[in-house]
């Protein structure tokens, strides 16, 4: 372990965005490991390449817990890039992790009010644990350093970095939905959560239906208004809150989907399916991703046209568990292995299981060739930020004899791969005549839809998004702006613009939990 105080000076000087790291923060970090084991989250799949060209750390929780002693970064650095984590201790796990971040804000921003839990000790926890975080970065940083934090774990980052003194450019990007404000006004702290985004100089969302949604939040508690289009004026600060749809780099997926037709496991798979038409679901055991929904529909498919169904199709669905110690993840790994015996025992026959089920990760290499080789992908969460399972199976099919994606309209992707069959994944009957449509496709329609969808990730690769997010976040396009009223990063008081200042502006609400 590295003390990483003997290795940086704390932030003092002023900022130039010029030559800076990137610092990317987020809750999982992909340290690499000698195995090199398969990551099953999006958010670590999608900033694989982000640090590669400018170099800089990426810094988050190990995964592990250890207790309160031992708790400083532990560095590994490769080529140009150095990871850095902190354990936390079991009870930060519990409070920050399990709790506010999963039981609280990721129910709520899924819509699932009825699943989340309100509790004063993990909001405390949670506040904790960003507050911990903020102060190991803080001393880890340059002037220059642009820094990027990631994902529901981290809204409060900022706010402590401010408080530390820090006055970098810090963006933040929304990995999941943000919803209206009925809904959002339900977190505990709301107005306090609400506060921290101004912190940022750019708060990202995957689309402009979330970034709209928060812009209404700040409008609707009175807290702030939109100016200029996508900029917000709140708490006394002006930040750039825009849409930055997330995605993945296509044509390199595409050629691991073409190499994978020699994977070994793949080929395993086509022989035992015996000339059937597969179709596959990839997601975490998650309950935003309808898998029990999704069950319901291939059932019904499968009996409206039960003979057909016996001979030309099998379904395949890969679900790694995920936060299994959260009772509701708990629950629904139950849930779903109870709909899937109930559907094999119900419909299926001695040389025929209609729906394989599977939770184990598979490598990135083994699911692309998977994906080329079903027919169908079905994509039908009952809300998700993106979903980049449904981009991957795009990028994976072959031009020559494309599968049919089918795509819940409550994923961020719908907005974008509209040529999907786009379906409401609570409407099962609709679901299962979806799956019927896309079996029965002529190659024509699939080409044609297929080339669209191809089309649309081509135009917005990873590459696209990782630069357009640091472009605004390292404040690039803010040279227009320069005659205008509040550039970001402003604080505004009483007419006077103090660009650059320290953010030191708690609420009440901060100092009356200790902060
Ligand atoms: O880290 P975990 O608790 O194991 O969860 C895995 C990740 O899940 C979420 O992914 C989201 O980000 C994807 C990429 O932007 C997006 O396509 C998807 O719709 C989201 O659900 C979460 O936001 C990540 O922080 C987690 O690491
Ligand atoms: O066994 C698996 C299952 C999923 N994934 C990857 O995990 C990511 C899931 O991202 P998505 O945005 O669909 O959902 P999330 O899990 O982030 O909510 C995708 O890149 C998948 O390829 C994987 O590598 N192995």
């Amino acid at each position: 372990m590295v003390n990483l105080d003997l290795l940086y000076k704390p932030v003092s000087l002023k900022p130039d965005r010029s030559n800076g790291r990137l610092i990317v923060v987020s809750n999982r970090v992909p340290v690499p490991t000698a195995s090199g084991a398969p990551a099953a989250g999006g958010l670590a799949v999608a900033l694989q390449s982000a640090l590669r060209s400018k170099g800089g750390i990426w810094f988050g929780w190990s995964g592990k817990a250890s207790q309160e002693a031992d708790r400083e970064p532990q560095l590994r650095t490769l080529g140009s890039i150095s990871f850095a984590v902190c354990d936390l201790t079991r009870r930060d796990i519990e409070e920050y992790y399990h709790g506010f971040a999963n039981q609280a804000l990721w129910p709520i921003c899924h819509y699932r009010l009825d699943l989340a839990r309100l509790s004063e000790r993990d909001a405390a926890g949670y506040f904790r644990v960003n507050e911990f975080f903020a102060r190991r970065l803080a001393k880890m940083l340059r002037p220059d350093d642009v820094i990027w934090i990631h994902d529901y774990h981290f809204i409060p980052m900022a706010a402590f970095l401010r408080q530390l003194g820090v006055q970098n450019r810090i963006g933040y990007f929304h990995h999941i939905p943000w919803p209206s404000p009925d809904t959002a006004s339900a977190m505990p702290h709301y107005d306090r959560i609400l506060r921290s985004f101004s912190s940022y100089d750019v708060v990202g969302f995957q689309t402009e239906p979330d970034a709209d949604n928060f812009r209404d939040c700040l409008i609707e508690s009175g807290a702030g208004r939109a100016v200029d289009g996508n900029w917000c004026e709140a708490y006394g600060r002006k930040f750039q809150v825009d849409a930055f749809p997330i995605s993945i780099d296509a044509e390199a997926f595409a050629l691991e989907a073409r190499l994978a037709e020699r994977n070994t496991l793949v080929k395993r798979m086509r022989a035992s399916l015996e000339g059937r038409a597969m179709i596959i679901g990839v997601d975490r055991l998650d309950y935003s991703k309808g898998i029990k929904h999704r069950i319901e529909a291939f059932g019904a498919f499968l009996e409206r046209y039960p003979e057909a169904a016996k001979a030309r199709v099998t379904m395949l669905q890969i679900t790694p568990k995920s936060r299994s110690e959260v009772p509701e993840y708990a629950n629904i790994q139950n849930e779903v292995a109870e709909e899937v015996g109930h559907l094999n025992g119900k419909l299926g026959d001695i040389d025929w299981t209609p729906l394989r089920y599977i939770n184990k990760t598979m490598s990135q290499s083994a699911l692309a060739g998977l994906y080329r080789m079903a027919r169908v992908g079905l994509v039908t969460p009952l809300r998700d930020g993106m979903n980049l399972v449904a981009k991957e199976y795009v990028a994976a099919q072959s031009p020559d004899d494309p599968g049919v994606l089918v795509l819940s309209q409550f994923a961020g992707a719908a907005r974008e791969l509209k040529s999907a069959l786009i379906v409401n994944p609570y409407d099962i009957g609709a679901t299962a005549a979806a799956i019927a449509r896309a079996i029965e496709m002529p190659l024509e329609e699939r080409q044609d839809r297929w080339r669209d969808m191809m089309a649309t990730l081509r135009d917005n690769s990873i590459d696209h998004w990782t630069a357009n997010c640091l472009q605004a976040i390292s404040g690039e396009s803010e040279a227009d702006l320069e005659g205008s009223l509040h550039p970001a990063g402003s604080i505004i008081r009483s007419g006077a613009i103090a660009k650059s200042e320290p953010w030191l502006a708690p609420s009440p609400i901060w100092t009356s939990l200790g902060y």
